[in-house]
């Protein structure tokens, strides 16, 4: 599948890093460098950071003077700038959103949008019937709007030339060795939420949530910057349950959020692609819906009873899993997936056995007598 990235609105730390990966290592013929409202100094600061080697395979949405000054590839014409400025030799794309654009002159390729619902915009829906769809796109139109991998076949039988991706081409990709143990915090008497976390990071956790359920603002935010500080020397992901509005100021890695908490979608429109947000599920309609609203991976639970979170959905067992993680499967449903909820070190080889990428574990580990250890010996039953 020919695949073509377009920048997210907002620049982001890091972003010229992304955009060389996406073209060098993640199969991406193209980055569009689309920022609406961006200055010139902005743009140029943004791809000093790419190879100069690269800039044939950039095309600039904005500035079209900068992009001849410089050699960038292409350039593409919207609403905005609809005007091949004088002397380009370069490529000419364009935006098109009926089937009747297809037919203008003067663009080497093209988007058609919104084809599926959108990812990154939450709301906006497909626009095109496939009859319709098949009768008219040709390999010069590439599908854009709610584009993942797994619409590839369908856009290939559509007869497109290729894909155009904006949320999906941002999301982050998650360290799947981190994602082994999610470690939750929770209020013991022995030790502080920081200490717990100080622990199972020298024992090997590389992912923590900060869950402190009660705790005023100002608590959180407290333990959020100290944890912050740990995650970041150990090189640990670091997320927070239910608190959207922390995220930021924070500079968590993201949120994780339950049904009662802040919809997904809505958390998503506040966070951007690229940070990380959980979702809880029960069953496997669960964990579709989560797929379809962005969710970034699935805490499944509870597996067996536990004191450690009031109001439990109804115990699963392995059985359960077994079940859930086997009907995933048949829907190609491709979520990371932890288990959850009174999990010890010994159930640990059944239910990676299952097929969950991990598990989030509070209670077994900060109620043993050395949770340094604890978090070792999970890791390695883990890592079996
Ligand atoms: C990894 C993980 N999975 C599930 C949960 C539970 O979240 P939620 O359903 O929102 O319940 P609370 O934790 O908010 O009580 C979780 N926190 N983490
Ligand atoms: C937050 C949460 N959600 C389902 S079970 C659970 C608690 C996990 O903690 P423990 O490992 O102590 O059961
Ligand atoms: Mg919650």
């Amino acid at each position: 599948m020919r695949k073509i990235a377009i920048t997210l609105p907002e620049f982001f730390d890091g972003e010229g890093e992304a955009i060389t990966k996406l073209l060098t290592e993640g199969g991406y013929e193209r980055v569009h460098i689309r920022k609406p409202g961006a200055s010139v100094k902005e743009v140029k600061s943004l791809v000093k950071n790419i190879p100069e080697n690269l800039y044939t395979l950039l095309s600039f949405h904005d500035h079209f003077n900068l992009a001849m000054e410089i050699g960038i590839g292409g350039i593409h014409l919207n609403s905005r700038n609809n005007t091949i400025p004088t002397g380009w030799n370069g490529l000419v794309s364009r935006s098109l959103h009926s089937m009747e654009e297809i037919a203008d002159q003067g663009y080497d390729y093209a988007f058609l949008s919104p084809i599926f619902p959108s990812i990154s915009k939450p709301g906006y829906k497909g626009n095109f019937n496939s009859e319709d769809l098949r009768s008219s796109v040709n390999e010069r139109i590439f599908a854009l709007g709610g584009v993942t991998p797994r619409r590839f076949g369908e856009i290939e039988q559509l007869g497109f030339g290729g894909a155009a991706m904006l949320g999906y081409a941002w999301k982050r990709n998650l360290d799947m060795k981190a994602f082994q143990l999610q470690f939750i915090t929770h209020p013991v008497r022995e030790m502080s939420i920081t200490e717990e976390v100080e622990k199972v990071l020298s024992g090997g956790c590389r992912w923590v949530q900060l869950r402190h359920k009660d705790a005023d603002e100002s608590t959180l935010l407290e333990e959020g910057r100290e944890i912050r500080r740990l995650c970041d020397r150990y090189g640990a992901v670091f997320i927070i349950d239910d608190h959207v509005d922390l995220v930021k100021e924070l500079n968590a890695d993201g949120v994780h959020l339950g049904k009662n908490d802040m919809p997904l979608a809505e958390a998503r429109r506040r966070l951007g692609m690229r940070r990380i947000i959980g979702a809880t599920a029960n069953c496997v309609v669960d964990i579709e819906r989560a797929a379809a609203e962005g969710a970034d991976y699935i805490g499944l639970g509870p597996y067996r009873f536990t004191t450690t979170k009031e109001k439990l959905s109804p115990v699963l067992g392995i059985e359960g899993y077994r079940d859930i993680l086997s009907e995933c499967g048949c829907r190609n449903i491709e979520l990371p997936i932890v288990a959850i909820g009174g999990i010890t070190a010994q159930d640990i080889p059944a239910l990676m056995q299952t097929g969950v990428n991990g598990v989030a574990i509070s209670g077994s580990i900060i109620k043993s007598v050395n949770p340094v250890w604890t978090t070792m010996e999970i890791i390695s039953e883990i890592r079996k």
